[in-house]
């Protein structure tokens, strides 16, 4: 049966879901799964990630077409996919039209290969983190409803196989630049990852660099838009996926988002959480473990501040995307210091930010010391809004956070580690130092790219 009405690039078969798909009901989304990247050379991107970040490669799918490699840390899960060399270099022809609904991998997967298990391949000439993948309670039924409210669907439910059961998949895109999302269900699969991947490490024994290490889990995902186009990604994520508004700032306007614009800085950012929306509907025991939740900002820039770090994604990714992935640490100073010294180059702010008589007393107030965040560029935001008084200093609600330079070749994504005293939000004077340390940066990029003469030259230097 085709039921390709013209959304979805596959003719395909497809057994009619047992359960009546709802026309107004968005996808029941139960957990985030992992985050995808593609990136032209796979192995340094995972190195990095294993000897910098402290990531572990656990699983990894190698044949011959394709490179797809899982590394984890707490329940924050990688997978670097390696995407297809545009100048033809190792190009393997995209999967036939006629893909097909089941795949059996392992040792009685017969000839077929796909090159990208659970993704696109995605056409991108730079490399790039393009796929938050959900785990849902049922693909069929979400892909169902979501075809129906219009969602543009890349690979149909899919059913992968082996010896430890089967999952199932689709893609779809989002309303973000190169954003899509794989929706999956692993419930009958009883091995480690997913189908056609070789579980390289079971046990990811607590090491040193764990315990100084403390990363448990993706905090937030933040994408950079386009002007004017934060109200239809919000729109987009509400209907579909049953996303809610969460609000950065108490007097953050409900249309405007929480909005900086002045002295330089032209920014608004709108924030959205998923999990406790999703709830209608889930019946996966996993959810009543009640996992910590990853919030998803929008981040447009205004145009009254002159160019700023969301137009130069925009430009150097070539389209809008995920411009950083916050990971919460549990103890951001051992982080970080653990990090740059395995080589993590991070941004600071002047160091006359630590050194400012408020700021300074913000800090020892919270318990810290202002040379020790200096050495790391740690910025610490204290919320204001909060009612505190002298006793209720050990209450006071903070976060703290550092932020990496670009992690690619281009100046695109980067990373960034939170560890969260209280304080849900996103701290406005963090915010401000931030941008100021990449705006200075992207200064230098400029005066590099001048001397070096060569983009590849100027992009050496950001690594
Ligand atoms: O503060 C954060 O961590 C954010 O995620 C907000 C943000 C978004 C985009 C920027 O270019 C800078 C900061
Ligand atoms: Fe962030």
């Amino acid at each position: 049966m085709n039921i390709n009405k013209g959304q979805g690039s596959f003719a395909f078969g497809h057994a009619p879901s047992l359960i009546a798909s709802h026309p107004n009901m968005a996808a029941y989304l139960s957990r985030l799964h992992h985050i995808s990247l593609h990136v032209l050379n796979a192995e340094k991107i995972a190195n990095d990630l294993v000897s910098k970040f402290k990531f572990n490669l656990f699983a990894a799918r190698l044949t011959d077409t394709s490179r797809q490699l899982a590394l984890r840390k707490g329940a924050a899960v990688f997978v670097v996919n390696e995407r297809p060399d545009r100048r033809g270099l190792n190009e393997v022809r995209n999967a036939p039209a006629s893909y097909p609904h089941r795949i059996l991998v392992g040792k009685h997967a017969g000839g077929h290969q796909s090159r990208c298990l659970y993704d696109i391949s995605p056409s991108s000439s730079v490399d790039t983190v393009s796929n938050v993948c959900f785990e849902v309670e049922d693909v069929e039924r979400s892909f169902d409803a979501l075809r129906d409210l219009g969602c543009n669907f890349l690979v149909p439910p899919t059913t992968v196989e082996d010896g430890n059961g089967r999952v199932t998949y689709s893609v779809l895109k989002s309303v973000v630049g190169n954003v899509c999302h794989t929706l999956i269900d692993r419930t009958n699969y009883k091995g480690a990852f997913l189908p056609g991947f070789d579980v390289l490490q079971k046990d990811c024994s607590l090491g040193e660099d764990d315990k100084s290490c403390p990363i448990t889990h993706f905090d937030h995902i933040t994408y950079a838009c386009p002007r004017q186009t934060t109200q239809q990604v919000m729109r987009w994520y509400e209907h579909l996926f049953g996303f809610q508004r969460f609000f950065i700032d108490s007097n953050e306007d409900v249309d405007e988002g929480f909005v900086i614009n002045q002295e330089g800085i032209g920014l608004r950012l709108t924030a959205m959480e998923y999990w406790k929306c999703s709830k209608a509907g889930i019946t996966l025991p996993s959810l009543n473990k009640k996992e910590p939740d990853c919030k998803f900002v929008i981040a447009e820039s205004l145009p009254e501040q002159g160019r700023n770090q969301v137009d130069t994604f925009l430009e150097k990714h070539r389209a809008p995307g995920i411009q950083h992935i916050g990971l919460y640490t549990k103890d951001i100073v051992s982080t970080s210091q653990i990090m740059a010294e395995a080589g993590v180059q991070f941004f600071s702010p002047p160091f006359a930010y630590y050194t400012e008589v408020g700021k300074q007393h913000e800090i020892e107030e919270a318990g810290h010391n202002p040379q020790i965040l200096a050495q790391h560029g740690i910025l610490l935001d204290t919320n204001l809004h909060q009612e505190s008084s002298p006793q209720s200093r050990e209450n006071r609600r903070y976060l703290l956070q550092v932020f990496t330079k670009p992690i690619f070749a281009e100046d695109t994504f980067f990373l960034e580690l939170i560890e969260r005293r209280g304080a849900t939000g996103f701290g406005e004077g963090n915010i401000r130092a931030l941008w100021r340390s990449v705006q200075a940066h992207m200064e230098n990029e400029k005066l590099d790219y001048k001397e070096a003469g060569s983009p590849e030259a100027a992009a050496q230097t950001v690594q």
